[in-house]
């Protein structure tokens, strides 16, 4: 605290997530975990567009954080799936300017950094123009980052480009490739264990390929940041960020998982319906299943996990965008079908037994601190090498989908699977549930007191934060 005349000074913090659910959440917590490790000593400056300001402005938060926006310079994210690479491309090239020009009406006083998503890459050069710290805030797992930053390594192996594969925009030319080359391995990237190419994230074919120089962009400028934080904890990939520790010319400080358990026992939730009903299902009975807030998968697919979860017989909490009352009825009464939920205290509770995740890395952190083992559906990009993670490396789930083996994954296939996971008696049930309570364990000691994700903020606010 810079306090020589007895004063308390306040700083500032400029936060620049990338627009999307699985970026600004994870911004957001980062932001309220500073302020109460720091409290009334900073505020924070919390810049989005107008649209998503819509979207989270009555989220709760402290006085300390304050919503600024930009007009509405890129695609909406109601089509941001639907044109994902021109969406890429506008939040590249456009959100700059008006960024700038939000900075020079607001004349922030004392601004000791700007935490920004890895993937703005122009932040950096905005951090460096006004001689301001940039912390490069990587929202997906340590692996992937490492992945990226060692790209040249896929090169020289000839694991990258694939020449029999053309441009067409379709998810089938991955599977292509990954039934023709899928099983070759990668065993050069460091700090990551023997990877097969087809757990690689997509970036082979289709729309993953035409975002990849943006991403190779990003990793060229996060070189030029002054830190990289990650929304992971330490234990979770030692090997991968002790290895990026010595590569990198800057800290690294891993701080997660940077989900909400601090709010998990101040949200109400008697009168939420699906909690009344969970409270009433027998313990770790049900299946939670959430394919993710933004990409879906194809109708036909998503026909096959309908009938799957109904002949499976399990009972089921299904969060589903747009179709809930038709996939509520075609899946029966075993469970409930909702449009949006608390996921965090969903997973938390005693009666949930099993998370069927497409594996986005905020769903799977939030996975490991509930000690919930996983079934895993990846559909795009780091999900592919989440899932991995999951079922190979921690042994705390299994796999409904491998990229490697089918393009579409039958009814009798995916409720013989559900059945299996969800049984609590099996030996690789009960072996996978024992290790999701070890991993959990380690979890909650990395967020305890002097445990690794504390020291290590603590090690951040004391070189970046120096007004305080
Ligand atoms: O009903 C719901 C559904 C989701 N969530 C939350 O929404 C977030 C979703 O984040 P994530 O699981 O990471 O999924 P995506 O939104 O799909 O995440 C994008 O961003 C992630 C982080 O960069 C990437 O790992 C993913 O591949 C990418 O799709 C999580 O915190 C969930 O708890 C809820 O609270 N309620």
């Amino acid at each position: 605290m810079n306090s020589t005349s007895g004063e308390t000074t306040c700083c500032h913090i400029i936060a620049l997530p990338f627009p999307g659910r699985g970026h600004i959440n994870p911004m957001m917590n980062l932001c309220k975990l500073l302020v109460s490790k720091c409290s009334n000593l900073i505020n924070i400056t919390f810049i989005v567009t107008e649209e998503w300001f819509g979207f989270i402005k009555s989220t709760p938060k402290p006085s300390e954080i304050t919503f600024q926006t930009i007009p509405n310079v890129i695609p909406s994210e109601l089509i941001r799936a639907s044109i994902f690479p021109e969406f890429v491309k506008a939040v590249y090239t456009k959100m700059e300017a008006p960024v700038e020009q939000l900075l020079d009406r607001l004349q922030l006083p004392k601004v000791s950094a700007i935490i920004a998503d890895t993937y703005l890459t122009w932040s950096v050069a905005v951090g460096n123009r006004r001689n301001i710290p940039v912390v490069s805030l990587w929202t997906m797992s340590p692996s992937v980052c490492s992945l990226f930053y060692h790209f040249d390594l896929l090169i020289q192996n000839r694991h990258f480009p694939v020449d029999n594969l053309s441009d067409r925009s379709s998810v089938h030319l991955n599977l292509l490739f990954a039934v023709e080359r899928g099983d070759e391995v990668v065993d050069y990237i460091p700090g990551i264990s023997p990877t097969r190419l087809a757990d690689l994230p997509t970036f082979f074919s289709g729309v993953g390929k035409q975002t990849l120089g943006e991403v190779l962009e990003a990793f060229a400028c996060i070189r030029k940041a002054q830190c990289v934080m990650f929304t992971s904890f330490y234990e979770l990939e030692r090997q991968v960020i002790d290895s990026l520790n010595t590569r990198f010319a800057f800290p690294v400080y891993s701080v997660g998982p940077l989900i909400p358990h601090n709010t998990l026992d101040s949200t109400p939730d008697a009168n939420l319906d699906y909690f009344k009903w969970l409270n009433s299902q027998p313990a770790k009975s049900v299946l939670y299943i959430s394919l993710g807030s933004f990409l879906s998968v194809s109708r036909e697919q998503m026909d096959e996990i309908v009938e799957g979860i109904r002949e499976s017989g399990v009972r089921y909490l299904w969060v589903a965008r747009g179709e809930t009352a038709r996939i509520q009825e075609a899946c029966g009464e075993m469970g409930l079908v909702v449009p949006w939920c608390d996921q965090l205290k969903v997973l938390c509770h005693s009666s949930v037994g099993g998370f069927w995740t497409h594996c986005g890395w905020n769903s799977t952190l939030e996975g490991v601190y509930a000690g919930v083992p996983m079934l895993t559906f990846p559909i795009f990009w780091d999900q592919i090498p989440d899932s991995k993670l999951i079922v190979d490396d921690w042994k705390v789930g299994m796999k409904v989908r491998d990229v490697a083996k089918e393009k579409l994954v039958g009814r009798k296939e995916i409720s013989a699977i559900i059945q299996r996971f969800m049984s609590l008696d099996g030996y690789e049930s009960k072996q996978m549930r024992r290790n999701a309570s070890e991993l959990q364990e380690t979890c909650a000691q990395a967020l305890s007191e002097g445990g690794s994700s504390e020291a290590n903020l603590d090690a951040f606010i004391s070189k970046f934060l120096k007004c305080l």
